[in-house]
């Protein structure tokens, strides 16, 4: 059997953050993971270094029962977290000896065993149908049946606040069943996520004082307070705080892992992972969000792509000065990064940070970043978005600044035509012509596509290729189109968001018109006007 406490863990046995993604993260509505999945997930959480993994529970479901038996088989090497396996104690009115849950449990031959009780007499008698003498019974037969077999055992009391608050006695006593038999962490949970932070961590400083007992924390996340909650809880004397990445779980979820650690780690200083596995947390997250098959937050505290993004220009004014004054950490500890947004909320210092980012160096140029700030604003008024379309932004830039690399483009247009022919077999065909002026000569093609964008892409590729060798790399890899229609005092207009790539580089560039198809001609001249600048500034420096 392996370790039953974690490994390498500056805190040791003495901390516990224990991860239940695959167990309660799993009960989140619309993920389904496969035991491929199970086996990446735990060996990511794994590197971030979490003390124990709940793995699932064996003997209720066949994959978690499948995951068991093969990690008992070598499959999975975990080098920091000890495995666990989930499971209830044995039903009212059996022997546990004969239940075969129990020995399923033993079974998965898991090391630690998390076992769930009701701890509510409400549930005890409602839901389980006995009377808390039997629930007590159920608890102290189960603990010691596993730890009499070499298992280290939790005890997850369900619904213990709820429980708590209306029958203190009965709750302590469900507790008190499972550590006089041999439990090692009696976990207060929040099963209906119904606690606020104060309350919480009131009562888990009375059952701390009252029983001496070591407490854990499991909060599920229904009034927004899981991750709060669960810090509440440590700073009131719990050990062990059960978590899951990203907060997945059932219902509204449950506290994310990333900020329970990040808040943990940066704010109560406490090496609750591995030093080294800090910066891993945004990469882990990220990973974890493909596995479920979830997009990532992206505003998610700490490790979500937004969550050092700053909009306002005041806040960009502040961290030109020092970017710790609007920001809670360096970003960086984690493995995120800072970014300025450039929007109409932008103001020269928001400029000249996105410059720095850009390689724009606008420093000492207040005439050119007052008059780009005034370009932006009206733009965006007008319905451009810099937000995503950081090329386009470059090049706005670029020009305000008279680049010699902007300012003599690629090509010149002339004119262009498209006609839309829906023919009588049903069959639509888009053509475009374009007279465009490039490298001293006028140059006429005609393409078809399956679109207007798309047969204009093909007939300005067509009429520039024999000219700009580089144009063959570089192709359309995604088309956003939104109609801005609530405006008040405007015509409707439309924005096209064009992504294109090089194969070695992507970059995003924005048009607007109250034409689509000039939008995305818009869009499409500043992604090869982008793309020719790189060119001209490789050549300069080769
Ligand atoms: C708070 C939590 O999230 S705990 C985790 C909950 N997770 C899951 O339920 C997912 C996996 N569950 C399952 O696969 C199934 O529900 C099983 C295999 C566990 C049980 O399935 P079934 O035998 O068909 O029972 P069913 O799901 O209808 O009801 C659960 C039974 O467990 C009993 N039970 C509930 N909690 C406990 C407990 N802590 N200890 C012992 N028995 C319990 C219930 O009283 C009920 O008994 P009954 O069949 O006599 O009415
Ligand atoms: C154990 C558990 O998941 C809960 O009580 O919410």
């Amino acid at each position: 059997m392996t370790r039953t406490a974690p490994a390498e863990t500056p805190l040791g046995d003495s901390f516990h953050v224990f991860d239940t993604t695959l167990r309660d993260g799993a009960q989140r509505e619309g993920i389904t993971y496969s035991l491929a999945d199970k086996f990446a997930v735990a060996r990511l959480l794994d590197e971030v270094g979490v003390g124990f993994i709940e793995g699932g529970w064996p003997g209720a479901l066949p994959t978690d029962t499948e995951f068991f038996a093969r990690a008992a088989a070598g499959e999975l090497t975990l080098r920091h977290a000890a495995l666990v396996a989930f499971g209830a104690t044995r039903r009212p009115g059996t022997k546990v000896t004969e239940d075969q849950q129990v020995a399923a449990l033993l079974a998965s031959q898991a090391p630690v065993v998390t076992l769930v009780a009701k701890s509510d007499v409400r549930h005890i008698e409602r839901a389980l149908r006995t009377d808390v003498a039997e629930a007590c019974a159920m608890v102290r037969d189960t603990v010691s049946f596993l730890v009499e077999r070499g298992r280290r055992v939790f005890l997850d009391a369900e619904h213990f606040f709820d429980g708590f608050a209306h029958d203190p006695d009965c709750a302590l006593r469900v507790l008190a069943a499972a550590m006089e038999s041999g439990a090692d962490v009696a976990v207060l949970c929040d099963t209906n996520g119904g606690q606020l932070p104060l309350a919480l961590a009131d009562t888990v400083g009375e059952v701390v004082a009252r029983t001496g007992y070591r407490v854990g924390i499991h909060c599920q996340d229904d009034t927004g307070c899981a991750v709060a909650n669960s810090v509440a809880a440590v700073q009131a004397g719990a050990t062990h705080v059960q978590c899951t990445a990203n907060g997945y779980g059932e219902r509204a979820g449950n506290a994310d892992l990333f900020a329970v650690v990040g808040n943990l780690v940066t704010k109560l200083g406490m090496p609750v992972i591995p030093t080294a596995s800090v910066p891993e947390l945004s990469r882990v997250s990220h990973a974890l969000a493909e596995i479920a098959n979830l997009a990532p937050d992206t505003h998610q505290a700490y490790v979500g792509a937004s969550a050092f993004a700053h909009k306002a220009g005041l806040h960009a004014s502040a961290i030109k000065v020092d970017p710790l004054l609007y920001n809670h950490i360096d970003p960086e500890v984690v493995g995120n990064d800072m970014r300025v947004l450039v929007t109409e909320m932008a103001g020269q210092a928001s400029l000249e940070l996105k410059g720095r980012e850009l390689g724009v160096d606008l420093a000492g140029q207040p005439a050119v970043l007052t008059s780009a700030v005034r370009r932006v604003k009206e733009l965006e008024s007008r319905g451009w978005s810099f937000e995503a379309a950081d090329a386009s932004l470059e090049l706005l830039l670029r020009r305000e600044l008279e680049e010699s690399s902007v300012d003599s483009p690629p090509f010149t247009l002339e004119s262009y035509r498209v006609i839309l022919d829906h023919r009588l077999d049903g069959v639509i065909v888009s053509e475009a012509t374009v007279k465009v002026h490039v490298a001293g000569t006028r140059v006429i093609a005609t393409a078809e596509g399956n679109g207007p964008v798309h047969a204009l892409d093909a007939a300005l590729r067509q009429a520039l290729s024999p000219y700009l060798p580089w144009l063959a790399d570089v192709r359309l890899s995604d088309y956003k189109v939104r109609i801005l229609a609530d405006r008040p005092g405007t015509d409707a207009v439309t924005r096209v968001l064009v992504e294109s790539t090089d194969r070695e580089h992507e970059w995003t560039t924005v048009g607007v018109h109250g034409n689509i198809v000039e939008a995305s001609w818009l869009a499409l001249c500043d992604a090869l006007a982008h793309k020719a600048m790189r060119v001209e500034a490789a050549s300069v420096s080769r």
